[in-house]
């Protein structure tokens, strides 16, 4: 009942004119073989004894406006049923991804769950005509199943007892087979999934490098076909177990005819029925079951659309992922630093604990560069930051004000941040940049000095089109371009990361993590120059694997199984001896030695 209400409010919303049309239409089309059959009826009564010619060719026109007013009808309500699908599949796509958005953690995304409920969420969008067609084929039916049954009943009530009773099973069957379907659709999503996933590797130009090179496209492709062996596997046997319901349901229905007819023969041979009651009875049988089978196989049909419609209603009714303070306490303009109190922090209660107990403080004013092994926990501690998830125990207070108790929009309007795996959209160069900060989209001069701090203008400049050359070559630059777009080099990409962070630059926290991992030597000393002029004075947080480019920071904590075991400055940790000094001094001999040698 939720969702099919969730579902009427949604077309109803999105297409109250068509689907009123269309609802009409359906309803009288449901009329219309009733109307024929006893039209047909009265005619063969007329034909069989004959009276005035003029009721006949009254009977002829009235057959002749139906016949007009299916083939009209059908043309008028495959516009209407379009109009309603285009309608309703655009409010509840919006709708949808309206409430992806409102997720502002991260772990759901990471929940193979919700992803696999997502996607079927996004199936259901784009079909919910099909729930509106069997919910009008449901009301078409009645419609014209009880026309027939009035109608049969008139020439024999025993009869059509026996129809209507043998609906009964036939609609059970039906109804478990359709909660059978949505669950087998449920159970192969994780494999569709993973198809899908193989198909969209073996067609990207990301993969494609690697796949070629290591010649593992064949192996991709086994795999891909594998999980379709499996997923059809499911859906043969499935379909099988319906094939033999069917088919009883069939044979019972055509018994029931069968012993009809035999009945109706014989009563006109006796002269009980007239040629009219024969052909009315032969049409009204037909009706009745095709109605009754149609309305079973539509009750089915709209059963199974519900339930997955149940995934599109749990994620548009999905609880924050994040908890949000009500009321939300104010974020103030950060004055005295970031403050992160024994937080501890597993992704999930089945993973094992990244940070155990971190305690730093990020001082307002000032660069901290946070230093340590591949899976230490650093971009970890960057995402908490940023409250894409909470820490399982522990505070992070940003002026003493808990991240937790304020509204996470607000928190990340004062962030600016360039993420290790950072995005590449595909889009032009001026917009890349300007993501960074919606409100400069189009004006040209914000997004030219940004992509200068990322000492970036003239690479761009110097693009076929200049800041409007599209970043991609997935798409073409305009129609008459057969070329498509351009392919920057990873370098180029991260100063173009850079050049959307400094857009943010005016923010109270910059987090800047591997910001030159991609960046040539000469690149990277510029960009940590440029750095220093431009956020001194503000808070930042700094990883880098380099320590050449940390050394500076006014604060350099160091990460080892998720605490911080050693800070200071580079000059304190040096005369310290310990971590990040026999890092640094790894590091620094290994230049001396290719110096050297
Ligand atoms: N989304 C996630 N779900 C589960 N585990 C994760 C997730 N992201 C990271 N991890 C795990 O958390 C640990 C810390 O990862 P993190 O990315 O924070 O390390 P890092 O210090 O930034 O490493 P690197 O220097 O290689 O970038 C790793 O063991 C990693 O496997």
């Amino acid at each position: 009942m939720r969702q099919a209400l969730v579902a009427a409010r949604l077309v109803w919303r999105a297409a109250p004119v068509p689907v009123l049309g269309y609802l009409a239409v359906t309803l009288v089309a449901g009329l219309v073989p009733i109307v024929v059959a006893w039209l047909t009826k009265l005619a063969l009564d007329r034909v069989a004894a004959p009276g005035p010619p003029g009721v006949l060719l009254g009977l002829a026109v009235g057959l002749a406006v139906a016949g007009l007013f299916t083939s009209v009808s059908l043309q008028g309500s495959q516009y209407l049923r379009g109009e309603v699908s285009r309608r309703t599949t655009l409010v509840a796509k919006d709708e949808l991804f309206a409430s992806v958005e409102r997720l502002d953690g991260l772990a759901r995304f990471e929940d193979p769950a919700f992803l696999d409920r997502l996607r079927f969420a996004q199936e259901s969008a784009r079909a919910l005509q099909l729930m509106v067609d069997s919910c009008f084929g449901l009301a078409r039916g009645m419609v014209t199943l009880v026309g027939f049954v009035v109608s049969l009943a008139v020439l024999t009530p025993v009869f059509t007892g026996v129809v209507v009773v043998a609906a009964v099973p036939a609609l059970m069957v039906e109804l478990r087979l359709s909660r059978r379907r949505a669950d087998v659709m449920w159970k192969i999503g994780p494999v569709e999934r993973r198809e899908f996933f193989y198909g969209q590797l073996l067609s990207t130009v990301n993969a494609a490098k690697e796949i070629r090179l290591l010649g593992i496209g064949s192996f991709l492709r086994g795999r891909m076909i594998d999980e379709l062996r499996t997923s059809t596997a499911a859906k043969r046997r499935l379909e099988r177990r319906e094939l033999s319901a069917q088919a009883g349901l069939s044979l019972l229905s055509a018994a029931i005819s069968g012993g009809g007819l035999i009945w109706v023969l014989v009563s006109a041979g006796q002269g009980r029925l007239s040629v009219g009651d024969v052909s009315m009875f032969a049409a009204a049988a037909a009706g009745v079951q095709s109605a009754v089978a149609g309305l079973v196989s539509t009750a089915a049909g709209a059963h199974q659309q519900l339930l997955m419609f149940g995934h599109y209603v749990d994620v548009i009714e999905a609880d924050p992922d994040l908890p949000a303070a009500a009321p939300a306490a104010a974020l103030p303009v950060l004055r005295r630093g970031i403050e992160l109190r024994d937080v501890w922090f597993r992704y999930s209660p089945v993973h094992p604990w990244v940070l155990r107990g971190l305690n730093l403080f990020i001082p307002y004013g000032e660069a901290v560069a946070l230093v340590g092994h591949n899976g230490c926990g650093k971009s970890t501690l960057v995402k908490l930051l940023c409250r894409f998830y909470d820490p399982t125990r522990g505070a992070i207070l940003w002026d003493g004000v808990d991240l937790r108790d304020v509204e996470v929009g607000r928190l990340r309007e004062r962030i600016g941040a360039v993420f290790q795996d950072f995005m590449a959209y595909d889009f032009s160069a001026a917009d890349n940049i300007a993501v960074g900060d919606l409100v400069s989209l189009g004006d040209q001069r914000r997004i030219e000095t940004a992509a200068g701090h990322a000492g970036v203008h003239e690479m761009v400049e110097a693009l076929p089109h200049g800041y409007d050359t599209l970043l991609t070559r997935m798409f073409h630059q305009d129609p008459d371009d057969p070329g498509g777009g351009v392919t920057l080099s990873g370098g180029q990409w991260q100063r173009l990361a850079l050049a959307r962070a400094f857009l943010r630059e005016d923010r109270d926290l910059m987090i800047l993590d591997e910001p030159s991992a991609g960046l040539d030597a000469e690149a990277e000393y510029d960009l940590h120059t440029r750095l220093r002029q431009i956020r001194a004075g503000r808070t930042g947080v700094l990883i880098s694997h380099r320590l050449g480019a940390v050394r500076a920071a006014d604060l350099i904590a160091v990460l080892v199984d998720g605490v911080i075991v050693e800070r200071g400055s580079h000059a304190d940790l040096l005369a310290a001896g310990g971590t990040y000094a026999r890092l640094f001094t790894l590091q620094a001999e290994g230049y001396a030695m290719a110096r050297s040698g």
